[in-house]
């Protein structure tokens, strides 16, 4: 892809094109796209990796634990990314017999109980037979090490999304929003002044179920969050498949000023280029808890965010919460 053509992108393309270089944070890609102009597809890839590399431990595992399985109960489900798809079908993770199915979840469910993390894996150059040995293989290794092995591969499945953009990125409609790819999400901003994150409104039967439960507890899927004592709105759509199960992982961003990344526990301030602060390592911002609606409480500076995050299963979850300027 030409770079001037994605210097020139705005907001709404960019994250259509390349909110799944990182899977599930297009938040990412729209922090990256602040950095912008990119001198070449190389400097671009630099932006994202520096982005995770920069990440504290707690956003690494995040970003982490937002992976779909591989074989999982999400490509059984037919609720994969579009990239994350095409890549499992390519690794012959869609045609497995049931005995090959239920030793790869099994290892799966281990690696997990292990990691904290789903077993990132790049399938595309990787093939059906390797993985279950590969996993087993890393399965033994310290947890510590298994981390940037992780994100190694996490960077591998990145560095090909972002070679071939066309092979999951819904081109955005003349709208400029993108094309609706059931279990995905996309940003989306509304009026002038007001911005919203929503995920995609095409909701899966998982989201759907989870979404009459949740209204049947008057307990309505948004956020509002309280920053520098200013009162701003922010929406946040969710679905998940288990409401009891705590949320983990969280990403939060911010605007006008700098971008916010959180595991619970750790909410990190990331500073946008040409901020008075920018250059900036993340700096600790607040706290992040979870309440027992699986809702996320996480003090920013003062104020106050929350939100109904998605499971993501294994007792991850991610929320995005946009705080229009
Ligand atoms: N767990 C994991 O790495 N999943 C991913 N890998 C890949 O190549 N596509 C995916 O969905």
């Amino acid at each position: 892809m030409d770079i001037e053509k994605v210097n020139s992108m705005d907001f709404g393309e960019f994250v259509d094109v390349f909110g799944s270089v990182i899977e599930r944070h297009p938040l990412i890609a729209a922090a990256v796209r602040s950095q912008r102009p990119f001198s070449d597809l190389e400097d671009l890839e630099q932006h994202f990796f520096a982005f995770t590399d920069a990440l504290p431990q707690s956003g690494q595992e995040g970003v982490l634990r937002c992976r779909p399985d591989l074989a999982g109960r999400e490509l059984q489900r037919g609720e994969l990314s579009a990239e994350s798809q095409r890549e499992q079908s390519a690794a012959g993770f869609t045609s497995l017999g049931a005995a090959e199915r239920l030793w790869l979840a099994e290892l799966n469910a281990q690696y997990r109980a292990r990691s904290g993390f789903p077993c990132a894996l790049a399938a595309r150059l990787s093939d059906r037979a390797a993985v279950p040995r590969e996993r087993a293989r890393r399965l033994q290794r310290p947890r510590a090490q298994e981390l940037n092995t992780a994100l190694g591969e996490a960077k591998k499945v990145g560095r090909r999304r972002l070679a071939d953009p066309s092979s999951g990125a819904t081109p955005p409609s003349r709208s400029g929003r993108a094309g609706q790819r059931p279990g995905t999400h996309v940003v989306t901003r509304k009026g002038r002044g007001r911005a919203r994150c929503a995920w995609n409104s095409v909701h899966t039967r998982a989201q759907r179920s989870w979404g009459r439960r949740k209204s049947a507890s008057s307990k309505a899927p948004s956020a509002r969050s309280r920053a520098g004592g200013r009162a701003r709105d922010a929406d946040v759509g969710a679905g998940g498949e288990d409401p009891g199960k705590s949320p983990r992982g969280l990403l939060l961003s911010s605007r006008d000023s700098s971008w916010a990344c959180a595991g619970l526990g750790d909410v990190f301030w990331f500073p946008r280029s040409g901020a008075q602060d920018a250059g900036d390592r993340p700096r600790r911002a607040g706290t992040a808890t979870a309440d027992s609606d699986l809702s996320v409480r996480a003090s920013l500076g003062g104020g106050v965010a929350r939100s109904a995050p998605r499971d993501v299963g294994g007792g991850g979850a991610e929320a995005v919460v946009w705080i229009p300027g």
